[in-house]
């Protein structure tokens, strides 16, 4: 790495506003690191004017993070070749649909030794019916090593500086330390683990869960009721990655992006919120999400939808009944109340000791 470490920041939204404001202070703190931050913001007008003009001048991103103010040294850079080109370290937080277009356009258009942070919940659909890792992906697509950064972390009371703790999965140490100094503060606290896939899946894995919850709580369940989908969820995580990535570990789900982001989600999630008005309205997941997040995007329904196009393609929709479920009650395939019968009559309540 250079001498002192460029940062940029692939993302601008909620989140991507959020973790600027983290690591734009520890960034100027901190000598290693450059104090200029490129902030990658996929441009679009507000009240009339540039949202980069608006967050250079301004410094709050008025749209996704309003309220917060960013640091100064935060840039905001319209062409995401131009926010990445000199950076050592490149962080991805954009919605997960968006990855692909974006790492086409970062194609030999970065350094080479640079090191790859997502902090994108999701996953990629693969040809020939199966899925891929986002940051799989970006370690393809871009020729970069790529670790991951994920946990029970809303991004507003991030932003407020409300007490959390995040987890990062990265394989070398040496980059781990990087990574803990860019984001640590006495607010943000962060454990390191080595399982990096598993940190990943967790993350992405919860917002279809969250879905759930947001169905019972449109159905007027109660907590007792969004405790089983919570734990039923839980099951099916680990069931899914002890299925498609054995060798993983138990203890990742007791980190901050296993349980304790399931947990935060299903009560302070968008997934949730959007979920529970699904019920409530019979409005669509679009037009809902369109009304109620002001260009904010859910990654649940979609993320559900990744995971069935894979449990379909190898016959096995049956062994993780509430994701599929959830995927076929965002797509109009079952109604809500077909939900509580996929809890009654989850194989879990099947087991006995053996
Ligand atoms: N918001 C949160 O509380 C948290 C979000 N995450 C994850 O971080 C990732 C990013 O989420 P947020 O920052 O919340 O985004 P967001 O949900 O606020 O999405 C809006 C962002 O998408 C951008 N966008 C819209 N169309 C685009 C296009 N065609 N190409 C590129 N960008 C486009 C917008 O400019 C804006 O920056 C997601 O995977 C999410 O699951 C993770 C932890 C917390
Ligand atoms: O990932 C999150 C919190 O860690 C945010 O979840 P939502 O996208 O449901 O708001």
């Amino acid at each position: 790495m250079a001498d002192k470490v460029k940062v940029c920041i692939v993302g601008s939204g909620n989140w991507g506003s959020a973790i600027a404001k983290i690591v734009g202070v520890n960034a100027k703190r901190l000598p290693t690191f450059e104090d200029r931050v490129t902030m990658y913001v996929f441009e679009e007008q507000v009240d009339g004017k540039k949202l980069t003009e608006i967050i250079n001048s301004t410094h709050e991103n008025v749209k996704y993070l309003p309220g917060h103010k960013l640091p100064e040294n935060i840039v905001a850079v319209p062409d995401v070749v131009e926010a990445a080109k000199d950076a050592d370290i490149l962080i991805f937080v954009v919605p997960h649909q968006f990855i692909r277009g974006l790492g086409q356009q970062l194609l030999g258009k970065i350094k080479k030794t640079a090191v790859g942070l997502s902090l994108i919940k999701g996953f990629d659909v693969a040809e020939g019916g199966g899925m891929e890792l986002i940051s799989h992906l970006i370690t393809k697509h871009l020729n970069i090593p790529c670790n991951v950064l994920m946990g029970a972390n809303l991004a507003n009371e991030v932003a407020e500086e409300k007490f959390c703790e995040t987890t990062i999965g990265c394989r070398d140490m040496k980059v781990a330390q990087t990574f803990r100094d860019l984001f640590q503060t006495p607010n943000f606290r962060v454990v390191v683990v080595d399982d990096v896939d598993a940190v990943e899946i967790c993350g992405a894995l919860k917002n279809i869960v969250a879905c759930g919850a947001g169905f019972v709580d449109g159905m007027g369940g109660g907590d007792n009721t969004k405790a089983a989908v919570i734990r039923l969820g839980l099951m099916e995580m680990i069931k899914f990655v002890d299925v498609f990535y054995p060798g993983s570990k138990l203890s990742t789900f007791f980190e901050s992006c296993g349980v304790a982001d399931l947990i935060t989600t299903c009560y302070g999630g968008r997934n949730r919120k959007v979920s529970e008005a699904f019920v409530k309205t019979g409005k669509s997941i679009k037009q809902l999400e369109d009304e109620m997040l002001n260009g904010q995007k859910l990654q649940g329904p979609i993320t559900a939808e990744e995971v069935n196009f894979m449990l379909k393609s190898k016959s096995m929709e049956d062994k993780f009944p509430l994701f599929t479920a959830i995927h076929k009650i965002c797509t109009g395939q079952i109604k809500p109340a077909g939900f509580l019968d996929c809890l009654r009559n989850h194989p879990e309540h099947m087991q006995t000791f053996s």
